[in-house]
């Protein structure tokens, strides 16, 4: 069955858990974002392989970046054009992979969404 966008008595009742544990709204879409700060580079690769190894089980994707330490995660489910309880299970998900790690929820210049970079004008 295709997942279904959260209700509003959903999002009041499930959202302010993932709030607590740092994940926030995602710029211009109906999506949670959250920002992780590992130690290094290989704890923040091993969180992105369980966390693969999770979305590929559930067929159930996040949209993340990653630079050295830094893991960048946004969970929307693109079929329905926004959260669902699809994104809400994967998001408890990466929570318990990541238990220590530092949130992020300042994020500097030198991290940028892709979705901002424009070719320069001729
Ligand atoms: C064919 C495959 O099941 C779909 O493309 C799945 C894969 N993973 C996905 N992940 C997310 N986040 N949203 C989707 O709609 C989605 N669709």
């Amino acid at each position: 069955m295709a997942a279904t966008l959260l209700s509003e008595d959903e999002r009041k009742s499930r959202l302010p858990e993932l709030e607590s544990t740092g994940w926030r709204a995602a710029e211009g879409q109906d999506a949670i974002r959250k920002i992780w700060k590992f130690r290094n580079f290989p704890e923040a690769f091993a969180f992105m392989a369980r966390a693969a190894l999770a979305a590929e089980k559930a067929d159930h994707h996040p949209d993340w970046s990653n630079r050295y330490n830094i893991v960048d995660v946004t969970l929307t489910t693109h079929s329905a054009r926004g959260l669902t309880a699809l994104d809400l299970a994967l998001a408890t998900k990466l929570d318990k992979f990541a238990p220590g790690a530092e949130v992020i929820r300042d994020h500097g210049a030198d991290i940028r969404c892709l979705c901002e970079i424009r070719a320069e004008k001729p």
